[in-house]
C-alpha cells in the first residue's frame, strides 16, 4: 500500500493528476514502467508537465523488459527527445539493437535536429502553391493530405507548429470553413432543396449548385485507417533491408489492389480499390493493380480485361499492372532457398491427411507429417521431381516448415506449391507446379515494396504466415493490415456464387443488371461517382459491414439528380383525343434538361392533337383528393401553357378504356392542381419512340440469403421469381431518339433510367432498350 502511495505520489510530482496518478499506479503494465522511467531520469522530487508526458508516453510503448528505459528517460529529461514522435522512433530504434549506438540513435530519432518557424512557414507556402488548385477544388477534406505531407517533409518539426501554420495558409487562400465544408449541412440543404421543388417541373426554378458524390479522402485519416505506419516505420529482420526498400520506393507509400482473375469485380472490391488507390493517394504514393493469378484453372482472359477497364471506369489509373505470374521464377528460386535453409519439405500425403494434421478443436490434436524432418537434400531432388513433372496431381506438395505448436489454424505447416497440369493464362505450359496464395501474397507484396498491404478481415489469421514467410527468406517485410468486407443486403457478392449464378442461367452473365458486380452496376446506369462515395462514406474499420442496398442507391439517385436530364415517358399509354385542335396542330415546347438549372440546357417537343398520357394518370371514378385527369377534371401537361380538360370517355366492346377526348383549355380555365407528363402521337414528328423498359427488384428474397435459418434451403432456393419485369412498349417523347448506350435519363415522375447495351441504335431496325437504375424516392407530381 506504501508503495502505490508513493508511486501515486511521484506519479503526482511529474504532472499526472491525482486520479490518473492512482490508476497509472495501479496499472500493472504501465505503472511500473514509467516508476523506472523517472526514477532513471531522476525526476521523481518532480519535472515539467512536458517531460512527464513524455515519460508517460514511453512507458506505454516501450517493452517492460527493454533494457533500454533509462538511456531514453534520460534522453528526455534532457530535453533531447522532445516530441513523441521523437520518443517512438527512439523506442523503434531500442527495439532493434543491444548496444546502443550515440551517433545512430541522435540520427534515427531526430536529436538535435531544430525546425526552425522560418522553415516552418517555408514549407507551408511552398506546399500551397504548389497543391493550390486541388486545395481551391477539394477545400477542408484536402487538409488532411496536406498535413501528412508536411509532416513527412518536416520528420520533427513541432506538429502542432506545423499544423497552426498550414491551417492559417489554407484560410488565407480559401476563407474559413463553410457550408461547403461541413457534409452534414450540406445534405441537409440538399434535402430541403429537393422538398422545395415543385410538385411539377413546371415552376420556374433556380439555379441548383448542389453537387453529390464529392470524393474526398477524409475516410483515410479517420480510425484505425489514419493509425497506420509510416514508411520506414515497420522493423525489419535485418536492419539492411528496410535501408534498400526505402532507396527504392523514395519513402512513398506503396499499395497494391490484388484480384484474383476468377471473376467480375463486385461493390467490395469497389470498397478495397478506394482503399488502396485511396491510402496511397492521400500519402502521396502509388498503387499497383496485381493480378493475383496463380490459379491457372478458374482465369480466364475475359476476367483480366474486365477487371482493368473497371478499375479505370471507378476512376482510378495503377501505377504499374502486375501479375503474380510474373514473379514465378523468382517465386520458385526463393522456394527453393526456403528448402536450403530447412524451412520447407516436400510432402506426399494426400489431402485429406494434411488436413487431418492441422487438427483442431473437433478434429484432434496437431500432428507432425512424417515428411516433416527429411534431409534438405532429399527435399531438393523432390521439388525438382515436381517441377519437372514426375509427380501427378495430389501425389507431392512442398509445404512450409512453419509451426506446428501454434493455436492459430492459419499457421502451420502451409503449403507452398501444389503439382497441377493446367496451362496457365500467361505461361502456358512452362509449368506444372504453381505456388500457393500464403506462399506468393506476401512475397509479391515484398517484391513490389509494398508499405501497407491492406486487405479483408479473413486474412487476419494468415498475419502470421505471412511475416514468418519473408523474416525465413530475410526479404523486405511489409505491413499487413486488415479492414471488414462490404456485404449488401439482398444479393450476394462471392465470385464464385456469382459463377455459379451465371453458369446455371439464373441471371444473364455478369454484367446481369440485377446483380452487384461494377460491371452489372455500371449496366443499370450507376456511376462511379457515386460507387465511391458510397463506399467511402460507408468507412473503414475491422467490422464486416452489410449496408441495406436502399442506402447504395440513394447515393446513385443523388448522383443521377444532379446529371442526368430530363424526357418524358409513357410506360403504359392511353391515349388523348385534344377534340378542340387542328388536325394539323403542332406547337413546339421546351423541356427543360433539368429544372432550376440552365447550365443543363433545353429539347424541343411537339404538342400535337392527339398525346398518349399515363393510363395511371386517369381515374373514371374521381373523387375530391384526387389531382389527375378524371372525366370532367382539368390536369395540366407539364411545360405545356394550358390544361386539358376530359369530355368524354371511349371504351371498346368489353368496357376497356381505349381513348380519353379531352378539351385545351385555351380561353383560360382554372389552375391546374398538378402536371402529368405526356408524349405526342404524331408520326410526322418521329413521335413517339418506342422503348423497350426493364426494371429491376432484388434478385434475393432475403436480406441475407446465406442465413441459413431465414433460408433453410440454401441461397439458391432465395431467388426472387419477379426480380425482372420487362415492359416491350413504352413511349419516349422524342428527347431521347439520339441516345447512346449508358446514356442516363429521368423519366419525369417516373425513375432514373439507362440506355442498355442490347439497344440496336444504329440502322433501320433501331431499338433503344433502357434498365431503370432507380426508381424517384418520392412520386411528388402524384396526387
Ligand atoms: N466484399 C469485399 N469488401 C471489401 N473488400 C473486398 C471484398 N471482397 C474482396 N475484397 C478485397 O479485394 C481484393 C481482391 O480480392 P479478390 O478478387 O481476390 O477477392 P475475393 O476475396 O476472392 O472475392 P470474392 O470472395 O468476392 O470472390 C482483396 O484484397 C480482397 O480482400
Ligand atoms: N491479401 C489479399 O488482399 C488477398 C487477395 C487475394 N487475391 C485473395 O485471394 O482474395
Amino acid at each position: 500500500m506504501d508503495n502505490i502511495d508513493e508511486l501515486v505520489r511521484i506519479f503526482q510530482n511529474v504532472g499526472l493528476a491525482e486520479k490518473k496518478a492512482i490508476e497509472t499506479a495501479n496499472n500493472k503494465k504501465i505503472g511500473p514502467i514509467f516508476s523506472t522511467a523517472i526514477t532513471e531520469a531522476g525526476l521523481q522530487e518532480g519535472c515539467d508537465k512536458t517531460t512527464g508526458a513524455l515519460l508517460y508516453f514511453l512507458a506505454g510503448k516501450i517493452p517492460k523488459d527493454s533494457k533500454h528505459i533509462g538511456y531514453i528517460a534520460k534522453k528526455i529529461a534532457s530535453k533531447d527527445l522532445a516530441s513523441n514522435d521523437q520518443v517512438q522512433a527512439a523506442v523503434k530504434y531500442v527495439a532493434d539493437v543491444d548496444e546502443i549506438n550515440e551517433a545512430k540513435f541522435n540520427e534515427e530519432c531526430g536529436v538535435g535536429v531544430v525546425v526552425t518557424p522560418e522553415e516552418i512557414q517555408a514549407a507551408v507556402k511552398n506546399l500551397l502553391e504548389s497543391k493550390k488548385d486541388e486545395l481551391v477544388e477539394k477545400r477542408y477534406t484536402f487538409v488532411g493530405p496536406l498535413l501528412a505531407n508536411l509532416r513527412q517533409q518536416l520528420k520533427w518539426a513541432n506538429a502542432l507548429m506545423l499544423k497552426e501554420e498550414l491551417e492559417k495558409g489554407v484560410v488565407a487562400l480559401i476563407g474559413p470553413k463553410d457550408d461547403r465544408d461541413d457534409p452534414k449541412k450540406k445534405k441537409a440543404k440538399a434535402k430541403k432543396e429537393n422538398k422545395k421543388q415543385a410538385p411539377a417541373a413546371q415552376k420556374k426554378q433556380a439555379g441548383n449548385t448542389s453537387k453529390a458524390c464529392q470524393l474526398n479522402l477524409d475516410f483515410i485519416f479517420e480510425g484505425e485507417l489514419s493509425k497506420l505506419h509510416q514508411p520506414g516505420g515497420n522493423k525489419q529482420i535485418k536492419e539492411s533491408l528496410m535501408e534498400e526498400h526505402l532507396k527504392a520506393t523514395g519513402k512513398k507509400v506503396y499499395t497494391r489492389f490484388p484480384p484474383e482473375p476468377n471473376g467480375f469485380l463486385h461493390i467490395g472490391h469497389a470498397k478495397a480499390i478506394n482503399v488502396n488507390f485511396g491510402y496511397a493517394q492521400a500519402h502521396g504514393g502509388v498503387t499497383y493493380l496485381r493480378y493475383d493469378d496463380t490459379n491457372p484453372e478458374a482465369e480466364e482472359e475475359k476476367y483480366f480485361t474486365s477487371i482493368l477497364e473497371t478499375v479505370k471506369w471507378l476512376g482510378f489509373k495503377p501505377w504499374k499492372i502486375t501479375y503474380s505470374s510474373d514473379y514465378f521464377d523468382q517465386l520458385y528460386e526463393l522456394a527453393v532457398d526456403l528448402v536450403k535453409r530447412g524451412k520447407a519439405y516436400v510432402c506426399h500425403c494426400t489431402g485429406e491427411e494434411i488436413k487431418a494434421q492441422r487438427g483442431g478443436e473437433d478434429k484432434g490434436p496437431r500432428y507432425d507429417c512424417p515428411h516433416r524432418d527429411r534431409p534438405i537434400e532429399e527435399n531438393l531432388q523432390e521439388f525438382q521431381n515436381m517441377k519437372d513433372g514426375k509427380y501427378k496431381e495430389g501425389e507431392a506438395t512442398l509445404r512450409m516448415k512453419m509451426d506446428m505448436q501454434n493455436p492459430n489454424p492459419q499457421f502451420w505447416d502451409l503449403v507452398a506449391y501444389r503439382v497441377m497440369y493446367t496451362k496457365h493464362y500467361r505461361t502456358g505450359d512452362k509449368w506444372c507446379i504453381y505456388p500457393t496464395y500464403d506462399f506468393t501474397h506476401c512475397i509479391c507484396d515484398s517484391i513490389e515494396n509494398i508499405t501497407h498491404s491492406l486487405c479483408t478481415t479473413e486474412f487476419r489469421m494468415s498475419r502470421d504466415s505471412y511475416y514468418w514467410l519473408v523474416d525465413a527468406l530475410e526479404i523486405y517485410k511489409p505491413v499487413q493490415w486488415e479492414y471488414g468486407r462490404l456485404s449488401i443486403t439482398n444479393t450476394i457478392l462471392s465470385k464464385r456464387k456469382l459463377n455459379k449464378l451465371v453458369s446455371e442461367k439464373i441471371v444473364n452473365d455478369w454484367d446481369d443488371p440485377r446483380l452487384f458486380t461494377l460491371p452489372a452496376l455500371r449496366r443499370r446506369g450507376f456511376t462511379p461517382e457515386a460507387i465511391n462515395a458510397f463506399v467511402r462514406d460507408v468507412g473503414v474499420t475491422t467490422a464486416n459491414t452489410i449496408i441495406n442496398v436502399t442506402r447504395l442507391e440513394n447515393y446513385v439517385r443523388d448522383h443521377l439528380n444532379d446529371i442526368a436530364p430530363r424526357i418524358m415517358t409513357i410506360m403504359d399509354p392511353l391515349k388523348v383525343v385534344i377534340t378542340n385542335l387542328a388536325d394539323d396542330f403542332v406547337q413546339e415546347i421546351t423541356v427543360p434538361n433539368k429544372p432550376r438549372d440552365e447550365s443543363m440546357g433545353s429539347h424541343k417537343v411537339p404538342f400535337t392533337k392527339t398525346i398518349y398520357i399515363d393510363r395511371s394518370d386517369f381515374r373514371e371514378q374521381d373523387d375530391p383528393n384526387y389531382y389527375r385527369l378524371a372525366p370532367n377534371k382539368t390536369v395540366g401537361l407539364l411545360y405545356v401553357e394550358k390544361p386539358i380538360t376530359c369530355t368524354e370517355v371511349i371504351k371498346d366492346g368489353e368496357g376497356n378504356i381505349v381513348e380519353i377526348r379531352a378539351k385545351y383549355e385555351d380561353q383560360g380555365a382554372k389552375k391546374p392542381k398538378t402536371f402529368i407528363q405526356w408524349v405526342a402521337d404524331s408520326p410526322k414528328h418521329n413521335s413517339p419512340v418506342e422503348i423497350e423498359v426493364r426494371e429491376y427488384s432484388n434478385l434475393f428474397l432475403h436480406e441475407n440469403p446465406m442465413d441459413s435459418t431465414a433460408v433453410p434451403g440454401g441461397w439458391l432456393s432465395d431467388i426472387n421469381p419477379n426480380s425482372l419485369t420487362v415492359i416491350p412498349k413504352a413511349f419516349a417523347e422524342v428527347g431521347i431518339k439520339d441516345c447512346k448506350v449508358e446514356d442516363k435519363f429521368q423519366f419525369v415522375r417516373v425513375g432514373y433510367f439507362c440506355v442498355d447495351s442490347d439497344s440496336k441504335l444504329d440502322g433501320d431496325s433501331k431499338k433503344i432498350v433502357v434498365n431503370r437504375t432507380v426508381s424517384l424516392k418520392e412520386d411528388s407530381g402524384k396526387n
